[in-house]
């Protein structure tokens, strides 16, 4: 079979062999999967002939497009050179030492040691057993729990789902690990109440110091969060949220881990979003736009302190594929593309700018109760009264799902959280393709809303 194969014969095969990453396999199977088989740019071309616009650059992941050849040539230079060696046993290789080089340069303040991992998934699970040794290296073993929230998402092996706060996770036969403890998101539009968002955000970032008097300052190993919450339905923290959370931890002395597999790499409009919402913290989690996606690799990024006590010890933990030279030179490479051809500048400068004064313009909408964006990253929420920042009398994601399925109808790809829209397109997308981007969001709020209103779900 070949990208020419009919739609059909590509469904019915994909039906019968191929299982989907959180999908109901039936359901899909009903309908036939969307096949995707070429891309540039921002645009995805379907088995079809369908041209869509992708606002999701893949999966939050494609930062410089699709269809950069230099990443092709990249890979294929390195397979001829070295295909694959490890990094266990006392060996090394120039890609793995060349990216964590750059990598070290790239990172804020002391961040300057890598653990590679195949995912982001992997590179949690890393931080998870790294953070529990670091405490028992520093004689202080029982540093064990690690405060995460309800709605984060950090991955979904077992302990990085344990680690994320998506309840469905919780409950299909894999509880979650012990040693982790869950405070609530700062999620002022669902959550708020009466509240304003300043109060909220403190409120919520206080949590954070109830929970760890709860299980005892001497008991607690880390905090980890998204500095935007991403697969949470891009839930931008009240300002008053991270100056209050990076009190705490330093109060404590326990580790802070941000999670940058979103927000780095340019997302929010600087190479970490750490560095937007000015965050400092201990451990950096990255995957994603470390390689645009066109190779799968995550990792984390280590403080000189955190570095020191964990390589004064057997660190009993890695991957066959940690460093795996052919994704450490596309990543290289992509980074070389970020940095050269100053996107992550023209981002925070032109670009975000321009899409922030369109995306939010999307609150004047009937549907639309608040648009939220962090450099490229955004979301709004749909609800059926702004006032009173309602939810739908429908399941939640029921009207989410219609709007999701308005987009594909426009040729337009943006994802659903709940009720939630939301927007992460390639950081390379230009001014003209923002303009069709938010035209096509707006037909698609017409028709989501003529759809609820004819079948008299508001
Ligand atoms: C913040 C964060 N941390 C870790 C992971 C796990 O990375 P891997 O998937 O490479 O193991 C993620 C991944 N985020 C992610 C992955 C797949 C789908 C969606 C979605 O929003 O639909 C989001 C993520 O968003």
């Amino acid at each position: 079979i070949s990208t020419n194969t009919p739609t059909a014969e590509l469904q019915a095969l994909d039906a019968a062999h191929h299982l989907h990453p959180f999908t109901h396999a039936a359901a899909l199977n009903k309908k036939g999967a969307r096949i995707i088989t070429r891309a540039e740019g921002c645009w995805l071309t379907d088995s079809e002939g369908n041209r869509i616009l992708d606002g999701m650059a893949g999966l939050w992941c494609v930062n410089v497009g699709y269809g950069r050849r230099e990443l092709a040539d990249a890979a294929h230079r390195q397979m001829m050179e070295l295909p694959f060696y490890n990094t266990f046993f006392q060996t090394s290789h120039v890609p793995a030492i060349a990216l964590s080089t750059k990598l070290a340069e790239l990172a804020p303040g002391t961040l300057n040691h890598v653990f590679f991992a195949g995912s982001g998934s992997e590179a949690n699970d890393t931080n998870l057993r790294m953070v529990r040794a670091y405490w028992m290296q520093k004689g202080q073993p029982e540093r064990q729990w690690i405060i995460s929230r309800w709605n984060g998402y950090h991955g979904s092996t077992v302990g990085a789902g344990s680690l994320g706060g998506m309840k469905p996770m919780h409950t299909q036969g894999v509880p979650t690990i012990p040693g982790i403890a869950h405070i609530d998101q700062p999620n002022w539009w669902s959550e708020g109440g009466d509240l304003s968002p300043e109060e909220f955000g403190l409120e919520r970032a206080r949590q954070l110091e109830a929970k760890i008097l709860e299980l005892g300052p001497e008991n607690v190993a880390a905090f980890i969060a998204e500095p935007v919450q991403g697969a949470g339905g891009v839930i931008v923290a009240p300002d008053s949220y991270w100056p209050e959370i990076q009190r705490i931890v330093k109060k404590y002395g326990i580790l802070l881990i941000a999670d940058e597999v979103i927000c780095g790499f340019g997302r929010t409009g600087n190479w970490f979003g750490s560095q937007t919402l000015g965050i400092q913290p201990d451990i950096m989690t990255i995957a994603k736009g470390l390689s645009s996606g066109y190779q799968p690799i995550g990792g984390s990024i280590v403080s000189d302190e955190v570095a020191e006590v964990i390589g004064s010890m057997e660190f009993n933990h890695g991957y066959t594929y940690s460093g795996h030279p052919v994704a450490c030179a596309v990543a290289l490479e992509n980074l070389r593309i970020l940095e050269e051809d100053g996107i992550v500048d023209r981002v925070r400068e032109d670009t975000a700018p321009y899409l922030k004064t369109k995306f939010e313009a999307l609150a004047e909408h009937p549907l639309v109760g608040e648009a939220k964006i962090v450099g490229m990253m955004g979301s709004i929420a749909l609800t059926p009264d702004k006032a009173s920042r309602a939810a739908f009398a429908s399941e939640a994601g029921t009207v989410g799902l219609i709007c999701r399925e308005r987009c594909f109808a426009n040729n337009l790809i943006m994802r659903h959280v709940y009720d939630r829209m939301i927007l992460s397109p390639a950081l390379v997308i230009s001014k003209s393709e923002i303009d069709t981007l938010i035209d096509r969001a707006w037909q698609c709020l017409d028709e989501t809303h003529a759809k609820l209103k004819a079948e008299g779900m508001m």
